[in-house]
């Protein structure tokens, strides 16, 4: 059993730098950071920072051999996996819905390793696709099954509360290889199971 490398490394948050800038934003933004409401924020926006970016996803790739039955074929399908992550061009949050599916060849990984693999992507700066790239590639490693597929939904504050202001607007993207690829069934299953164009 091999660890995942992560493309992007977890980044070390320096807390007190973080705390200090936020009581000069505070100050550019005209606020008085000595005010009762706001003397403990800049440490709490520091601690916020810490526990998302320093967030310790556990370990993600505990896979069980598990031999099939000649002749038959086993797809495994986790949906309703829900993240928060913020993009990298605002700092804003976003939501996501994930559906993540494969073919398991010889053996099968841990159920709970796919919410915590797609934990490892999204407490980072991001954009929803790369997100949905990389838990496909991790989860094609743990598994070592080239047939894997994950779909998100992503509602992404930047475009609600600010700029185009949609709030409705949800965002679909998916990364599909191997027989999950082409236009066939199991794409279209999987789509179907992320319940894609129904919301
Ligand atoms: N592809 C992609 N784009 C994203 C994501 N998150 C935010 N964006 C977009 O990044 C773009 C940044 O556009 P810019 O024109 O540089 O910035 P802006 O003037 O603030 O853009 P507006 O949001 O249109 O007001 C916007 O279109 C955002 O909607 C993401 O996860 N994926
Ligand atoms: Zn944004």
């Amino acid at each position: 059993m091999t660890s995942l490398d992560h493309p992007i490394p977890r980044p070390r948050v320096d807390g007190e730098r973080v705390a200090d800038l936020c009581r000069q934003l505070l100050e550019a933004v005209g606020e008085d950071p000595e005010r009762e409401g706001l003397r403990g924020t800049p440490q709490r926006f520091a601690r916020w920072w810490t526990e998302f970016l320093d967030h310790d996803p556990g370990r993600t790739d505990t896979v069980f051999e598990e031999d099939l039955p000649a002749g038959t074929d086993r797809v495994v399908i986790v949906r309703g996996i829900v993240a928060w992550s913020l993009c990298e061009h605002h700092l804003m949050p976003m939501r996501l819905e994930l559906t993540i599916g494969y073919r398991p060849c010889g053996s099968v990984l841990g159920l709970s390793k796919f919410a915590r693999i797609v934990d490892a992507h999204a407490h980072r700066l991001q954009l929803q696709e790369r997100i949905v790239d990389g838990v496909a590639a991790d989860v094609s490693k743990a598994t070592g099954s080239a047939d894997v597929g994950v779909v998100a939904d992503g509602a992404h504050l930047c475009m609600s509360m600010r700029g185009v202001r949609q709030d409705q607007a949800r965002t679909l993207s998916h990364s599909l290889s191997g027989a999950f690829a082409d236009r066939g069934a199991l794409g279209s299953q999987l789509l179907a199971a992320a319940g894609a164009g129904q919301r």
